[in-house]
């Protein structure tokens, strides 16, 4: 097919969504993966469980790994109060390029900013790039093997203090067994699992919320 998934999703949500109105983004989006093609977005069902967290967290920066289309930040950014932003990290320039036309067409734009390239070279230079001190809340939803080594990565950085709370999507299918193991074997957090559903199917999947209990 000439276009791609992304582009096609992008598309619906010309069609279907209007300018500036977040949760007409979200349900185009859902509508077109429920009905037309499904893709790894976060989806209804744990994206309501993301909006509680967010909402519980009130938090002033956020960190999420993984954009895609876009999605998930526009429902994180929906929620966030003024002066509160989300800093979303996206490894395929073809994805972003989608992503900042969904965020855009949402009217959150002033909330998000999109940076592209690779965790484990951006962590790194957060703080002096973005003058971070501390995420309040990270969304993992990157590459299933990297939310370990990130995690440690972001304690490393100082980018995780007491309080920070990290959600990671995907910890049943496709799975993020070490990541799993780290988190709710260390004294260093309080980890809790909501049981959910893979994006738009019946498969078995979940969030994992782990709260940082400092060193
Ligand atoms: O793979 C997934 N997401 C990651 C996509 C690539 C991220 C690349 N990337 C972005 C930022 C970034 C920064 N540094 C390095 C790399 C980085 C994913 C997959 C499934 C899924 C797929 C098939 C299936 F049969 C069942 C489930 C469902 C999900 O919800 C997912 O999230
Ligand atoms: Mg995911």
């Amino acid at each position: 097919t000439r276009t791609s998934r992304p582009q096609r999703i992008l598309k619906a949500v010309q069609r279907k969504a209007t300018v500036g109105d977040p949760q007409s983004v979200i349900t185009a989006i859902d509508h077109f993966c429920r009905h037309r093609e499904w893709a790894m977005n976060v989806g209804d069902e744990k994206g309501s469980i993301l909006d509680s967290v967010v909402n519980e967290v009130s938090p002033v920066t956020v960190l999420e790994l993984g954009t895609y289309c876009g999605y998930s930040t526009v429902r994180i950014a929906r929620l966030l109060p003024p002066g509160a932003c989300v800093i979303t990290l996206e490894f395929n320039p073809d994805y972003a390029a989608i992503a900042r036309q969904v965020i855009k067409w949402s009217g959150l734009e002033d909330k998000v900013q999109l940076v592209e390239g690779a965790s484990g070279d951006w962590i790194p230079w957060m703080k002096e790039h973005f003058g971070v001190q501390a995420f309040d809340l990270v969304f993992l939803d990157h590459w299933k093997e990297r939310y370990l080594p990130d995690t440690k990565l972001l304690e490393e950085c100082g980018l995780i203090q007491k309080g920070t709370v990290l959600l990671a999507d995907n910890v049943i299918c496709p799975g993020t067994p070490d990541y799993l193991e780290y988190v709710r074997n260390s004294p260093h957090y309080n980890s809790q699992y909501y049981r959910s559903h893979l994006e738009y199917t019946k498969a078995e999947d979940g969030l994992e919320k782990s709260v940082f209990l400092g060193y």
